[in-house]
């Protein structure tokens, strides 16, 4: 693979600690370049000491930094989002190389996200602040205080993004970080860290520790942590909500999904089209909120499979994801693509119709076709646990109310969409659906000034948007008596 430099993309250290890279002192990381299976970097995991090292850190800094006045500390976040923009290119190339998404999404999708964050709550930083309330003689005032020391833990399918979406607003609200990205992609973390340090963030403030997912478990244990953000799966949610509840610390949950698109006969049929398009092939389909659920309406049904199929096997460039014109990529690791892999063939099994798809790609790396299944029923596999992969599945109904409740009919509840031309249907249907974010005529548009996040098993609390400094934050009330005190003996 001529463009991808093996040394291009080695870190100066693995670690972040107290403003400096430092050398992990744990076990091996290797990243993966997933187009090739070449290895592109050796990092190590963060070793007990280094895990200690880094909070320790984040508790001297933090004080100091959440002492500063709120439009100095979004200075600086606004300056760290001044380079990101400066450096897309590179921090892009970086991004694909660790996961494997083709530049031409992470271009436009990943460090333009970071910066949008930091834009978003560096500006917020200012206008922190609580109320006045008056009591008669008396009156009381809220102080809105940061938490402390805030833990991130990264999922690998937006890694620079899931950094900062959860440092943002952080360190807007006066807190300290220490972040864990996936042991997958753990590089442009790094990117962020070497960022906020140029753009004049103190030491100690955000730090980056490697590791799997003991070294999560650890930070997530220890007592000098406030708050633990996770983006992940259900089941390391399950583990890390509660472990974070043995010490009372909040939490922000970010989980899986099995989301639901209902696609009504008199949608816009080339909308709906896209729309399941963008919510099942993006990032070969590893997207949590992705809707790999599309409930047709029965009279729409065969034109739908016919454009969606032609669409596909005309639009799709598969290829080196460093290419530019390449727009579909390979899955993340080689565990990642037998996962998928495995879930196709259980499609097949419980008796699926195989529309488009359903193999590994012949070339190197870790590439899966994409693949839709028709004719899937609500019991079937496919149709009930996230498979993180380019797989969709396209289930057949009748009127409004049997597709809501067949929709709602899952323990996640992360996203869902309604595509239809009906103005108050696609409102209803909206207000029907069991989930964090409902889109009507439109898919996966995630802006940070909106809410994100899901309800059911796929999460606890929002990121993003107006109030997710609520999440990095908590109100003390001060009463302030005014008269003479007065007691009853
Ligand atoms: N709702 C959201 O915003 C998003 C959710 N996701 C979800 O993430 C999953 C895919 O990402 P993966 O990295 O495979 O998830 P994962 O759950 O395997 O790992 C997530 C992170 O948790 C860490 N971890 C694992 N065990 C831990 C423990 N006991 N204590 C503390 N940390 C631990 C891992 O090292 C990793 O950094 C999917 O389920 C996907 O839906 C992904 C992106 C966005």
């Amino acid at each position: 693979m001529a463009n991808a430099d093996p040394k291009s993309v080695q870190p100066e250290g693995s670690l972040f600690i107290n403003g400096g890279f430092v050398a992990g002192a744990g076990a091996a990381l290797p990243v993966i370049y997933p187009a090739t299976g070449q290895v592109v970097a050796e990092l190590a995991e963060a070793d007990g000491g280094q895990v200690d090292a880094a909070l320790a850190a984040a508790v001297e800094a933090q004080k100091a930094w959440a002492a500063l006045p709120g439009v100095e500390r979004g200075r600086v976040l606004r300056r760290a989002a001044d380079i990101i923009r400066a450096r897309n290119a590179e921090l892009s190339r970086i991004e694909t190389m660790d996961t494997g998404k083709p530049l031409q999404e992470t271009l436009v999708a990943d460090p333009t996200s970071a910066a949008d964050a930091l834009e978003y709550f560096g500006g917020q930083a200012a206008m922190l602040g609580g109320d006045h309330i008056q009591l008669g003689r008396d009156w009381a005032y809220t102080i809105r205080e940061p938490l402390g020391v805030c833990v991130g833990i990264g999922a690998w399918n937006y890694p620079m993004q899931i950094a900062a979406w959860k440092s943002a607003p952080a360190l807007a609200c006066g807190n300290a970080m220490v972040f864990k990205p996936s042991e997958t992609t753990p590089l442009t973390a790094l990117a962020l860290a070497e960022i906020y340090r140029e753009a004049g963030l103190p030491d100690g403030v955000f730090n980056v520790v490697q590791g799997r997912g003991e070294v999560g478990a650890a930070l997530v244990n220890d007592p000098r942590v406030a708050k633990v953000s996770l983006t992940g799966s259900v089941p390391t949610g399950r583990k890390v909500y509660a472990a974070a509840a043995e010490g009372m610390r909040h939490v922000t949950m970010e989980l899986g999904g099995k989301s639901p698109i209902l696609v009504f006969d008199d949608a816009d049929l080339e909308d709906a089209v896209s729309g399941a398009i963008n919510g099942n092939f993006y990032a070969s389909g590893q997207v949590c909120s992705n809707g790999t659920r599309v409930f047709v309406q029965s009279g729409l049904m065969d034109a739908f499979l016919e454009r969606l199929k032609a669409r596909l096997e005309a639009g799709i460039v598969a290829g080196d994801p460093l290419d530019e014109a390449v727009n579909y990529g390979p899955m993340v690791s080689n565990a990642q693509r037998q996962i998928v892999l495995g879930y196709v063939e259980k499609g097949l099994a419980e008796g699926a119709r195989l529309i488009t798809g359903g193999k590994a790609m012949d070339r190197e790396g870790f590439y899966v076709e994409p693949t839709v299944f028709a004719d899937v029923t609500d019991d079937m596999t496919i149709a009930r646990e996230e498979i993180f992969g380019p797989v969709m599945s396209v289930l057949s109904f009748e009127t409004e109310e049997e597709g809501i409740a067949r929709a709602n009919a899952t323990e996640f509840g992360l996203s869902g969409a309604v595509f239809t031309a009906d103005l108050t249907r696609g409102h209803r249907v909206a207000a029907a659906l069991e989930c964090g974010s409902a889109w009507i005529n439109a898919y996966n548009l995630t802006p940070v000034e909106v809410p994100f996040g899901g309800s059911k098993m796929s999460g606890v609390g929002r990121e993003n948007g107006p109030r997710a400094i609520e999440n990095f934050s908590q109100l003390k009330t001060v009463y302030v008596g005014m008269g003479p005190v007065e007691a009853a003996y």
